[in-house]
C-alpha cells in the first residue's frame, strides 16, 4: 500500500491569545484505497481535522503532504485545482444548487475546470451509479434528503477523486436512509479504489474494514498503530 496524503506534526489553535488547544499535535499517513473514519465527541475536533486534511483549513502549525507534494505551500490556484479534481467532498447539508437540476449539479466540478477531460457519458455513468439516472431532469429542491446526499456523492465522484472527505453525511437522514447511503458511499469508494476520509457516527460501519481516527480531549489516536506515527 502506498501513502496519498501525510500530515506531518500538524496541530491547530483557535484562539492563539488563550491559547485553548482544539487539535494536539499529530502525525497521520492515509493510504491509497482505504477508508478512514474520524470518530470524537462534539466539538472534539472533527471538522477540524477534515478541514485540515483536505486542504480547506491550514494547520497552526506542521505540514500536509499530498501526493509528496506540501499542500499549504502551493500556489492558490494549484490548491484550487488538486480541491476540485482530485479531491471530493460531501457535507451533511448536500450544498447543491437547489434551483439547478441533478445533472447540473453534478456537472458544476466540470464547469469550474473546463480544461480537464471527462468522458461525454461521465455524468450518466456516476449517476447510475448513485441510483439516479430518472432523477437528473429534476431541480434538487424537489429532491428528497437521501436523493439529494446521492447527488452531492455523484457529484463529489464526477472528477474520479483520488480521495473524498465526507464530513457527516448522512448526518440529517432519517436511520434508514443514513444506513443506505453510508453503505453506497463505503460500497463505492471500495469499487473504485478511492481513498475515504469521513466523520460519521453510522455505527454498522464499525464492521466494515477500516480505520478509526479517534479524538479525545484534542488528542488523535487510531485504530491502526501504523496511522498515527506519533501523538504529542
Ligand atoms: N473557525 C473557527 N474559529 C474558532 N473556533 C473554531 C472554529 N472552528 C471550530 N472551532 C472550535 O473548535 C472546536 C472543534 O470544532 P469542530 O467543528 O472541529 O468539532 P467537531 O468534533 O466536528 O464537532 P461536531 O461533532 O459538533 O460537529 C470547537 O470548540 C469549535 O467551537
Amino acid at each position: 500500500m502506498t501513502a496519498i496524503l501525510t500530515a506531518n506534526r500538524i496541530n491547530k489553535k483557535y484562539n492563539p491569545i488563550s491559547a485553548t488547544l482544539e487539535l494536539a499535535t499529530c502525525s497521520l499517513t492515509l493510504e491509497r484505497g482505504k477508508t478512514y473514519i474520524i470518530k470524537g465527541k462534539s466539538g472534539s475536533g472533527k471538522t477540524t481535522l477534515l478541514n485540515i486534511l483536505g486542504g480547506m483549513d491550514k494547520p497552526s502549525s506542521g505540514t500536509v503532504f499530498y501526493e509528496g507534494k506540501s499542500f499549504y505551500e502551493l500556489s492558490d490556484q494549484e490548491q484550487s485545482r488538486i480541491r476540485n479534481e482530485e479531491f471530493g467532498f460531501v457535507f451533511q447539508s448536500y450544498n447543491l444548487i437547489p434551483e439547478l437540476t441533478a445533472y447540473e449539479n453534478i456537472k458544476l466540478p466540470v464547469f469550474f475546470n473546463p480544461r480537464k477531460k471527462v468522458k461525454s457519458n461521465a455524468i450518466f455513468d456516476v449517476a447510475a451509479e448513485m441510483g439516479i439516472g430518472a432523477l437528473l431532469q429534476r431541480k434538487t429542491y424537489q429532491l428528497s434528503g437521501g436523493e439529494q446526499q446521492r447527488v452531492a456523492i455523484a457529484r463529489a465522484l464526477m472528477m474520479s477523486p483520488a480521495i473524498i472527505f465526507a464530513d457527516e453525511p448522512t448526518g440529517s437522514l432519517d436511520t434508514a436512509t443514513s444506513r443506505m447511503i453510508a453503505d453506497l458511499l463505503v460500497r463505492t469508494v471500495r469499487r473504485r479504489g478511492t481513498t475515504l476520509v469521513i466523520v460519521t457516527h453510522e455505527e454498522h460501519l464499525i464492521d466494515a474494514d477500516h480505520i478509526e481516527i479517534t479524538i479525545d480531549s484534542g488528542k488523535v489516536s487510531a485504530s491502526e498503530d501504523t496511522h498515527v506515527l506519533f501523538g504529542i
